[in-house]
This record gives C-alpha cells, sequence and structure tokens, in this order.
C-alpha cells in the first residue's frame, strides 16, 4: 500500500492540495453551514496561564485550580508542561501534577482529558515515566475507559523563524522534524495519546511583525497533520489578530483543504480583539476555542503579550448567541476569582468580575 493511501481519509484529502496557494477564495460547503451550537472549551489556564508567573506558584495551588475547574463542566484542561525547566521554571512540577491527576482524578461531570506540552523526546519519556508508574489509570485513543481521564500531549510549532528560534532554539524545519518522532512515540501502545499540535503567532509575531504569512501556517498545519496530530490549535501569541486577518488566515487554511473540525483558535487579548475574532472563527465554522480563567497568561517569548482570552467572558459571549459549551458560568466565574485572589492579581475578566458583582449586590 502507498504511504498516501495508508493515511487517514482526512490526510489523503490534503495531500494533493499542500502547496496550494491561498488566494482570497471564500466559499461555505453545506456542513459548515449546518448549524452546529456545540463548542468545546480548552482551558489552558494551568499551563498557558501560570507559565508567565514570577513567583512560582504553589503545587497545592495548581491541583486545587485543576480540581476547581474540573468541576466546571469544562471537557479539556491543559495541566502542564514537560519543557526544559531552566527555560520555563514554573512548569517543573508538571511530573507531580501529572501524578496527582492519575492516583487521583479530580472530580467532575464528565471524564476530562488533561493535557500536557512536550516538545521533544525528553519531554515525552517524562511524561511516559509517570504513564509507566501508574497503569491502568487513563484512558487512550484506543481503550477508551469512561471512568478515567484520557490524557493528550501537544506539541508547538511557531509561523515565524525568529519566534521558533527564541521559543524553542530551533528552525520551523528542525523543530517540525523533532515533533515527528514525538508524536509518532505519544501514538504508540501502550500510550496511545491524543495529540495536539500548536502553531504559534499566526496574526502577529513579536519580532517579525504582521508579516507572518497564512500560506506558510497552512503549510505547516498541513504538515503537522500528516505526522498524525489531531489538532491544530492556532496561536495568536500577541493578541495581534484582528477580525480581518483572522478570517483570511481561516479562508487560507479552507483553501489548503484543512477542516474545521481539526482546528481549534487559542486568542490571547492583548489588543482586546479576542472575542471578535472568535465571533469569526465562529461563524467560519471552529467549535473549539482555547480560553483561560480570569484572563490568566501571557507567553515568556512574547514581551509585552498578556493572558489568553478568559473562559468567563467566551462562555457568557457563546451562551449569548445560543452556542452550548456545557460550562457552568457561575462555577468558573468563582474560580476565576479564587484563583485571582491566590495570585494577588485582579481578576482579568470583564464577565467574571460582572457575574460576582451582580451576586454581591443581589446578597446586599
Ligand atoms: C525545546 C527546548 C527544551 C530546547 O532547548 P535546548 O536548550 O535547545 O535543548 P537541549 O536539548 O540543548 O537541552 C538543554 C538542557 O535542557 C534539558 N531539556 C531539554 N528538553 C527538556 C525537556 N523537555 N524537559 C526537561 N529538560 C529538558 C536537557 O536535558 C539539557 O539539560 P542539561 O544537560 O543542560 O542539564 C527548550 O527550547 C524549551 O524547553 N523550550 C520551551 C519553551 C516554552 O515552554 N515556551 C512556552 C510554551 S509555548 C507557548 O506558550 C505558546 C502556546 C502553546 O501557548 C500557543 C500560543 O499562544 O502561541
Amino acid at each position: 500500500m502507498s504511504r498516501l493511501a495508508a493515511l487517514p481519509r482526512r490526510l489523503a484529502l490534503l495531500h494533493p492540495l499542500r502547496r496550494t496557494t491561498c488566494a482570497a477564495r471564500s466559499y461555505s460547503t453545506a456542513s459548515e453551514q449546518r448549524l452546529d451550537n456545540r463548542v468545546k472549551i480548552v482551558e489552558v489556564g494551568p499551563r498557558d496561564g501560570l507559565q508567565n508567573e514570577k513567583n512560582i506558584v504553589p503545587l497545592v495551588t495548581k491541583i486545587e485550580l485543576i480540581e476547581r475547574l474540573a468541576k466546571t463542566g469544562l471537557e479539556t484542561i491543559e495541566a502542564g508542561s514537560f519543557v526544559a525547566p531552566k527555560w520555563v521554571p514554573q512548569m517543573a512540577n508538571s511530573s507531580e501534577i501529572l501524578s496527582h491527576i492519575l492516583a487521583t482524578p479530580p472530580t467532575s461531570p464528565h471524564p476530562l482529558t488533561y493535557s500536557f506540552l512536550a516538545p521533544n523526546m525528553k519531554g515525552l519519556s517524562n511524561a511516559f515515566s509517570i504513564l509507566n508508574q501508574n497503569p491502568g489509570t487513563f484512558s487512550t485513543e484506543t481503550n477508551p475507559l469512561p471512568s478515567k481521564p484520557s490524557l493528550e500531549i501537544a506539541v508547538f510549532a511557531s509561523a515565524t523563524e525568529t519566534f521558533s528560534q527564541k521559543n524553542l532554539n530551533a528552525s520551523i524545519a528542525a523543530s517540525l522534524e523533532g515533533f515527528r518522532a514525538v508524536i509518532s512515540a505519544a501514538k504508540e501502545t501502550p500510550y496511545n495519546l491524543r495529540v495536539r499540535g500548536y502553531i504559534s503567532v499566526v496574526l502577529g509575531c513579536p519580532f517579525e511583525g504582521y508579516d507572518v504569512s497564512p500560506h506558510r501556517v497552512a503549510e505547516i498545519a498541513t504538515e503537522l497533520l500528516e505526522m498524525g496530530v489531531d489538532e491544530i490549535a492556532l496561536g495568536d501569541t500577541t493578541g495581534m489578530g484582528t477580525a480581518p486577518r483572522t478570517k483570511d488566515l481561516l479562508n487560507c487554511l479552507r483553501s489548503a483543504g484543512i477542516r474545521n473540525e481539526d482546528v481549534a483558535m487559542h486568542f490571547h487579548d492583548t489588543y482586546g480583539q479576542a472575542l471578535v475574532n472568535t465571533a469569526v472563527a465562529l461563524e467560519h465554522g471552529i467549535r473549539t476555542f482555547d480560553a483561560s480563567v480570569s484572563g490568566l497568561g501571557g507567553c515568556p517569548y512574547s514581551p509585552g503579550a498578556t493572558g489568553n482570552v478568559a473562559t468567563e467572558d467566551v462562555v457568557y459571549f457563546m451562551e449569548s448567541l445560543g452556542m452550548d459549551t456545557g460550562v457552568n458560568l457561575d462555577g468558573v466565574a468563582d474560580v476565576g476569582d479564587w484563583i485571582s485572589k491566590e495570585l494577588g492579581r485582579g481578576n482579568g475578566s470583564t464577565v467574571g468580575r460582572a457575574v460576582l458583582g451582580q451576586r454581591k449586590r443581589k446578597q446586599e
């Protein structure tokens, strides 16, 4: 069987289109026009939200944050990052977090997926050693165990060379080559893990500005899908994205044959555009959105970038449009209030502040 014939159907469809140019070709398919009101929110607060905190957040606080979030109806929580501790010291205790999740799965209304970044084989083997110590405690792609947590790992590429060097100490091509081994090892038995592939700075780079090619993003996404990732997460790391640029990028990916169901959007709100861009992506047909409780976050390699769009804001916004996130707004607003106080900072969610303020006024 040829390599192409062995590829899953979505990749076989993609393959001939790999080098497609992205002339502004805008069309919608019947499947994209279908009314689909289910939206998945990926909570990235415990990883992306905390990784940039100057003071090391105690392990107990991180675990309590995950446990509180698990109760709110979220389906996926990004819980840590197996990266070099000298690069991102805040994530140094990700092994302990994974161990704790497996030994004592947080109480939740339904089984949850926990995601961890792993940029290289060293990070993946650190994750594997925790899994090996806890056999049978997690669900896999091939052996779903409804009462046990599922696990996902995430690799992260960049859309610009400068960001790739700063974030990964490697060119885009070298990082992708390294991910190939990580993705295939993660998918091997007995682990059979789901894999997410981030692409950072897709709508603006802290070093190369707005000069980010959507064609290049489509090429990288295609390459990651061909390697076997289950989902592409498009990171507007700097929050420089605007509505027209988001639309152009998504149209370009569509022209390259990438399906909406394989794409998640990861907006930061540095310029206050995250919800507008979310609306554009939603209208385009995307149904998976990353968010961070109380808008925690920032990227250590993106100077000046502030937090991810707040989970509370996304939940309220989606519900106002009749979309179903499955997330309890009051519950997540309480978590946002709690973690903001724990970190000694203001609550970064406008909606969170409004929900809590209204509740307080009712009680007075
Ligand atoms: C990829 C590397 C490791 C290369 O870093 P390097 O220095 O080129 O790697 P190296 O292979 O030369 O190793 C250097 C040292 O790090 C160790 N090492 C090497 N790898 C690991 C590992 N996985 N876990 C633990 N230790 C590791 C390795 O063992 C060695 O230790 P030493 O011999 O000096 O004692 C480094 O660049 C790195 O860790 N970068 C991480 C950067 C990062 O975490 N950035 C933030 C996450 S991405 C993000 O936030 C964006 C996103 C995802 O949210 C989406 C968006 O908003 O755009």
